[in-house]
């Protein structure tokens, strides 16, 4: 379960977050939206404690973020997952290494890592790439080695900060199928996107932010709950 309590966030003098207060259920997928410079960064960067709330509590997986001590922090990113929208693979490494490395500094045996790597290419589709280096694969192909490697070492939590800005809509749509796959082995998700279609399509919940505020959370809703009266 994700926990956040009266969560406030001021960059200088721009208020981000505004009193934030949100459960989200082990196992759900959910979806932030809202207008650019509505929060949704900030809350993704809250919850993977990259900076500190001003204001409020925020408890993940029932660790207390705000007792989290710079020593144990690596410990507490274990239980994530994390996608950008810019993909962040090492140019250098091929598919394969890139997606190792999670595994690699845990200490994980090659024998282990090498099937582990096999499974999750296996569920992104991209088993037969594993010697490719990133500048040989599409945009939808980075970003599925990106999801592999966020998910390797089983996170508790998938957060994905507007992983389908730089996908045409057809990878963008396999993307989020991935996904939805990810969540249905009991992975918690929670998407930031502007993607209309994309939240319309998969019918989850939607949290919407304006201004630092969440102004409407539904239930299978839709883009900003509003289209349908929800
Ligand atoms: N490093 C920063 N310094 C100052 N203000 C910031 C900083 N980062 C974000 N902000 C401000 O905080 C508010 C929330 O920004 P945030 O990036 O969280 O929004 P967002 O919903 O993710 O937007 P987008 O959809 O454009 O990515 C905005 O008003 C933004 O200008």
């Amino acid at each position: 379960m994700v926990i956040l309590e009266n969560v406030e966030k001021r960059y200088a003098d721009e208020m981000a977050l505004d009193g934030i207060s949100l459960h989200i259920k082990k196992g759900e997928f959910v979806f932030l939206t809202g207008q650019s410079g509505a929060g949704k960064t900030t809350l993704i960067n809250l919850l993977l404690k990259d900076m500190e709330p001003d204001q409020g509590r925020i408890v993940v997986n029932g660790v207390d973020l705000g007792k989290v001590t710079p020593h144990y922090l690596y410990r507490y990113r274990r239980i994530l997952g994390v996608v950008f929208q810019d993909f962040r693979l090492i140019p250098e490494w091929t598919v394969y290494e890139n997606v190792a490395f999670a595994q690699r500094v845990l200490g994980v045996t090659s024998h282990s890592i090498s099937k582990h790597v096999k499974d999750v290419l296996s569920m992104v589709g991209l088993e037969k790439k594993a010697k490719s280096h990133p500048d040989q694969l599409s945009g939808g192909e980075m970003q599925r080695v990106a999801i592999a490697r966020a998910i390797i070492n089983k996170p508790y939590l998938l957060l994905a900060d507007e992983p389908t800005r730089n996908l045409d809509r057809l990878n963008a749509i396999e993307i989020i199928k991935i996904m939805e796959r990810i969540n249905q082995t009991g992975t918690t998700v929670v998407v930031a996107t502007h993607n209309r279609e994309i939240v319309n399509a998969l019918g989850k919940r939607v949290v919407t932010l304006e201004n630092g505020r969440v102004i409407n959370d539904c239930e299978h809703g839709r883009y900003m709950c509003s289209e349908d009266g929800m």
